[in-house]
Order: structure tokens, then C-alpha cells, then sequence
């Protein structure tokens, strides 16, 4: 099979972009991983690859497009981000930076529920490939699809990326809601009103509605907000259980995200004039302003409203 001949590169040799490769091994495609720490000359990796999947956090996005930049990458080479993060300087997703930096080459979104550990067993997932260029997307549909890992396609990769970036944030007062044992009644009123959160950010910054009730959206804000495999939901449980912000840091395996998130949406909300309560909170809380149960009495205690304002 054509597809079958492709070269695959992975950039980040964190949990998520190795198993980004495993996923692409299964299909017996040709993957290398590459790493800052491995010491391996990038130029050389992609010289003949076919297809670039960025699986850096939000810090590495800028400076691996940069170390791109000076490797004048070929056109006709299939750019795929897959972190989900908002950059702290610009406040733009990885999705701008890219293709900002990158014009000519077309630019796929990966994004969806997709906790790694799960993945990595074998379990079934589904995921989604967003693309202004749909052929793209297509390619990168068949090239990562198999048995347990399926691939769906989207035209909207804003919306598609914001979905999973926003969620992190609802995943660590997802965490303190469950942390505070505050019940089942409590965490469906806090899941259901973090969508609308997460619409009304996410359309105002492109993405389309619709796309927000799907697997990136809906899908992974239940997925992240109900696993204690979700580093950003053992973020806010541990909050909750009262350990200060630099001891949950210190005991967490790998990157939250929702942290740094939380900042720069606010920071965004801001300048909009966007309402967004629970983001409020949890920035309060991530700044060790308030208690947790100070964060869910702030909540609680806002003005009366019609549900669907
Ligand atoms: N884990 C998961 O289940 C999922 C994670 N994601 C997203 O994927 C991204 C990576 O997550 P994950 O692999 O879990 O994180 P990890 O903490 O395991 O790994 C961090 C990754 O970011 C890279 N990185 C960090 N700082 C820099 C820098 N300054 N320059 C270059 N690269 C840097 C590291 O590169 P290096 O290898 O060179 O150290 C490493 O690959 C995040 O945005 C996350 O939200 C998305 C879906 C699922
Ligand atoms: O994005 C994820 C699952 O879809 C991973 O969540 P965490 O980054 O919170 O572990």
C-alpha cells in the first residue's frame, strides 16, 4: 500500500509522542523519534520524511518550529501539531504558530481523547485529524488508524484544537471536584457548564460550534475530567486533597498543560470580554489566592442566571 511507504517523523519524545509512533509502527510505517536529549542531527531525520508530528508541550513549540526554520523545510511535508496549549506570549494555539511559521506546507490538527497510558495498552480510542487541506488530513486518517485507534476527520482544525486545550482547564476543577468529594450531582452541573465555557471561548477565537460537541470537544473534556490518568485532573485533586501548587508539581509525571492555560485564557477572556467563571476560579486557585472550597462557594454564590444566556 502506498500510504505503507511513508516516513514519519515525531518530534518530542514525551509519553504522547511516543505513543504517537507506536501507533504509526502498528501500520508498519517507517518512524523515527526525535528528542532534544538524544543528541541526533534533526536535518539528517528529516531529510526524507514525509510527514513531521510535533508531540511537544506549549513551551516547545516555539523553539522546535524555530529549529525547523533553520532547516528550510520542503513544502510538500505534511505538518501535524498535537499539543494542546495556548503559547503565553502570543496567547495564539500551536495551530497559528505553525502556520504562520510554515505557509506552504500543509498543516494537520491531532486532537481528541486520547490519554496515552490507555492507548498505550491497547484499549480503543478515537481521535480526530483536522485540516484546511483535506487530503492531508485523509493521508494522515489512514496512516494512524487501526484496530484500537480510530481516526475521524474534521475541516475545523481551530475548533478542533482549541477543544482539547480548553478542556485542561475544566479537567483540574474537574480534579477538585471529585478531590473535595463534592458528589455526582455536583460534577455533572460542573461538566455540563464548562462546555459553554469552553463555546464561548472557542468560537470567539474561530473554531465552530459544532465542532466542540464532538470527539475533541465533548469527547475529550469527558475523557480528561473523569481519569486520575489526566495530569491536569490530579492537578486539582491534589489541590483539593491541600497540597500547595510547587508539591503537586514536584510528585506529577510529565506536563499540565491546564496550568499554564489557565493564565493565558484569562488573559484572553480579558481583552474579549469573555465570561468565564470557572477558568476564574481556577486561576485563583492555581495562584493560591483562595482555598478550594472558597472556589466552589464563588461559584455557587454568582448572581442567578438563565441557563442558556
Ligand atoms: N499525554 C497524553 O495523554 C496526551 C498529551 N497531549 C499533549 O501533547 C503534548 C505533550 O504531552 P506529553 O508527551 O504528555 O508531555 P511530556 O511532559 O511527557 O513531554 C513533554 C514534551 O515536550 C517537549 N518539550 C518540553 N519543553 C521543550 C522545549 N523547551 N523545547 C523542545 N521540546 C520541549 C519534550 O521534548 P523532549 O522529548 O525533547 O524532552 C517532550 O516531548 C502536550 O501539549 C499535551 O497536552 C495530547 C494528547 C494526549
Ligand atoms: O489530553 C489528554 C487526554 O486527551 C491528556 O490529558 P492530561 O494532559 O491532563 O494528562
Amino acid at each position: 500500500m502506498l500510504e505503507n511507504a511513508k516516513k514519519i517523523t515525531v518530534i518530542g519524545g514525551g509519553i504522547w509522542g511516543q505513543t504517537l509512533a507506536n501507533l504509526a509502527r502498528r501500520n508498519h510505517l517507517t518512524v523515527r523519534v526525535w528528542s532534544r536529549h538524544t543528541g541526533e542531527d534533526l536535518g539528517a531525520i528529516i531529510a526524507d520524511t514525509d510527514v513531521i508530528i510535533s508531540a511537544v508541550s506549549i513551551k516547545g513549540v516555539v523553539p522546535t518550529i524555530e529549529q525547523l526554520q533553520q532547516l528550510q523545510l520542503n513544502s510538500r511535508i505534511i505538518i501535524v501539531t498535537a499539543t494542546k496549549g495556548l503559547e503565553p506570549i502570543t496567547t495564539r494555539t500551536p495551530f497559528h504558530l505553525w502556520n504562520q511559521a510554515f505557509p506552504a506546507n500543509p498543516l494537520v490538527v491531532l486532537s481528541g481523547p486520547n490519554l496515552a497510558k490507555e492507548i498505550n495498552q491497547g484499549l480503543p480510542a478515537a481521535t480526530v485529524v483536522a485540516s484546511y487541506q483535506q487530503k492531508a488530513a485523509i493521508l494522515l486518517q489512514k496512516l494512524l488508524s487501526g484496530e484500537s485507534f480510530r481516526v475521524y476527520l474534521n475541516s475545523d482544525p481551530l475548533g478542533t484544537e482549541l477543544g482539547g486545550t480548553l478542556k485542561n482547564v475544566m479537567a483540574i476543577a474537574s480534579g477538585v471536584c471529585d478531590g473535595l468529594q463534592l458528589g455526582t450531582n455536583a460534577k455533572s452541573a460542573l461538566l455540563t457548564r464548562a462546555l459553554p465555557e469552553i463555546i464561548r471561548v472557542g468560537t470567539c477565537l474561530g473554531g465552530c460550534q459544532e465542532t466542540f460537541f464532538g470527539l475533541s470537544g465533548l469527547g475529550d473534556l469527558l475523557a480528561t475530567c473523569n481519569s486520575p490518568l489526566s495530569r491536569n485532573y490530579q492537578v486539582g485533586y491534589q489541590l483539593a486533597l491541600g497540597l500547595s501548587l510547587p508539591e503537586v508539581l514536584a510528585k506529577l509525571e510529565g506536563t499540565a498543560e491546564g496550568i499554564n492555560t489557565t493564565e493565558v485564557l484569562m488573559r484572553i477572556a480579558q481583552e474579549k470580554n469573555l465570561y468565564v467563571p470557572i477558568t476564574c476560579q481556577v486561576d485563583r486557585l492555581l495562584r493560591g489566592e483562595i482555598s478550594p472550597q472558597v472556589a466552589v462557594y464563588e461559584l455557587m454564590r454568582r448572581d442567578l442566571k438563565a441557563e442558556f444566556d
